[in-house]
């Protein structure tokens, strides 16, 4: 009777094993294999010369990723090539997924928002981290509210006010440095814009963040005691590692339940995060703090809440900090450039030391065309994120004349159009001049027809999901620019400088080390 009983419970078991491994062959062979052979057809979609089964395009990537390239040359190179594709079908690990490339396939995609096209919710990533967040939710009149709530509150399209707690937080981060020595410059922007944030959010009760640690267990299990901006910065790279965790994909659920590490650990520490938080926000003496705001924001749900504003605070923070990293390096690699920006600096009244923040207001930050150009021609060169969110299409429909299935997975390319060389003159140089319309370069670029054009540069993506937080990073990186090249000496090694193709974007896991000396 038991040997029955355990027999039938192991046919069953072992016919359930056996249909699971055939719907997985299924997903990670046929499936891709169909998707690749029907649309290799297109000859304005760019697929693998030959199919790779399972590892899609990933094994490519980490390798670049590990070894701090995370544009993927590949990417670069497909800049020569946008003339003949409108569109990559690529796979993540098996999952198909189409890649917007073409000008004319984004300007498709805008129209398409109106009628069909919409954010895909996604269990993974840094979308795990926040799922209740207007920014991966659909578009409809709540999200649209809550997106609008953000930015009156934080005033990101007249961020100047907050040009006294940029100025003060760049200074801070100077102050408590040793007057000679080597930092981690990644980490000392991270606190930067962490700080700017959060001072923008809670007011002084910036100065409780500094002083009180919060417990965090790290990969290998050990608990340490550390603040919230550090806890920020370890989640924010964790969940960037779930994209190339090929568990992610493979087994969605043990992350949707966050059932085995990394994903069950992660979720802990996220919890503890929010919830310490929401505690100093809450326990927050400023009645009328912008955090309050989000808390007591009555549009949404408690979850919704909390979740928009820690999305603020991952969406604009390590993205100006990665940001800001590439520009002092590209400065740093180009002494000439860094020099020039130096005189402009020092043209239009900025001063060093205490008559910094006198020195600086909006009119004289806009008059300061050069570093201008050198934020946009960063941001160029090195796309912080490097792909849009993701998104769907909720019916049949075509994109340049090709067929997207309902329910097709899709993001734009952000990264392979700053590198079109029918769009740009020289586009794999860091050249800000081509921003310059008084220099020769872009006379030169002008007259070949080569300056680029709105969708040509992506870093802030296109439509009605776009970053709502332009206005202000490119602001906050103004100002940390000017600040840092009047007030710091710094020499990121020679051999940094000598590598090809580095990268500071999200996923870089390059942390150089940078000799600093304050001027
Ligand atoms: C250099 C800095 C930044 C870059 C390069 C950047 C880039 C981007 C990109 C590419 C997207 C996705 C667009 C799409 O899916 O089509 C995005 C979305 C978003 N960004 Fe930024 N961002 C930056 C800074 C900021 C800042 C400072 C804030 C807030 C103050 C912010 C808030 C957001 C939000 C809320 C979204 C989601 C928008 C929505 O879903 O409607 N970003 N950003």
């Amino acid at each position: 009777m038991i040997l029955n009983l355990i027999y039938t419970i192991g046919k069953y078991l072992g016919l359930f094993g056996l249909a699971y491994f055939i719907y997985v062959l299924y997903c990670v062979l046929v499936v891709p294999y169909l998707f690749w052979r029907k649309y290799r057809k297109y000859p304005n979609v760019k697929t693998q010369e030959n199919f790779a089964p399972v590892i899609g395009d990933i094994v490519n990537e980490v390798t670049l990723v590990k070894q701090g390239k995370v544009h993927y040359e590949y990417r670069k190179d497909l800049g020569k090539e946008l003339e003949k594709y409108d569109i990559r079908a690529k796979l993540d690990w098996w999952n198909p997924c189409f890649m917007i490339l073409s000008n004319r396939a984004l300007e498709e995609v805008i129209q398409l928002q109106k009628s069909c096209v919409d954010k895909q919710y996604v269990s993974y990533g840094l979308s795990a981290m926040i799922p209740h967040g207007f920014g991966i939710q659909k578009t409809n009149t709540k999200t649209i509210q809550r997106r609008k709530n953000v930015t009156t509150w934080l005033g990101l399209n007249g961020a100047s006010k907050f040009i006294p707690h940029m100025v003060e937080c760049c200074e801070s981060i100077l102050d408590n440095m040793e007057e000679e020595g080597t930092i981690d410059l990644m980490h000392e922007m991270n606190s930067l814009t962490f700080n700017v944030f959060v001072k923008i959010m809670l007011g002084d009760d910036i100065n409780k963040l500094e002083s009180t640690l919060y417990p965090y267990t790290n990969p290998d299990g050990k608990v340490e005691n550390i603040t919230l901006k550090e806890m920020l910065i370890r989640l924010t790279n964790a969940y960037v590692q779930h994209y190339i965790n090929p568990l992610t994909f493979l087994m969605p659920f043990l992350n949707e339940y966050h059932l085995v590490n990394p994903y069950k650990r992660d979720y802990k520490n996220n919890q503890l995060f929010k919830k310490y938080i929401k505690e100093v926000v809450e326990s927050s003496d400023n009645k009328d703090s912008i955090g309050k705001k989000f808390l007591n924001n009555e549009d949404c749900t408690p979850e919704q809440r909390l979740d928009d504003m820690i999305a603020i605070m991952v969406a604009g923070t390590e993205t100006t900090s990665h940001s800001l990293v590439s520009c002092l390096y590209y400065l740093d690699k180009h002494p000439d450039i860094k020099e020039k920006l130096k005189k402009e600096l020092e043209k239009e009244g900025f001063t060093k030391g205490e008559g910094f923040l006198a020195s600086i207001g909006v009119d004289s930050i806009q008059n300061c065309t050069y570093l201008n150009c050198v934020i946009k021609e960063t941001l160029r060169c090195d796309t912080v994120i490097q792909d849009s969110f993701d998104y769907e299409c909720s019916k049949d429909t075509t994109i340049c004349g090709v067929p997207i299935p309902k329910g097709s997975h899709f993001r734009v390319d952000l990264v392979s159009s700053h590198y079109d060389d029918k769009k740009w003159l020289q586009p794999k140089e860091f050249i800000p001049e081509r921003f310059d319309f008084e220099s020769e370069f872009y006379k030169k670029s002008k007259e070949l027809g080569l300056t680029g054009g709105v969708y040509s540069r992506r870093s802030f993506g296109h439509g009605n999901r776009a970053c709502p937080g332009q206005s202000f990073a490119l602001l906050e990186m103004k100002i940390a620019i000017a600040y840092f090249t009047l007030h710091l000496e710094y020499n990121f090694s020679e051999e940094d400088l000598s590598k090809d193709g580095i990268g500071f974007a999200l996923m870089s896991q390059f942390n150089p080390k940078v000799a600093c000396k304050r001027k």
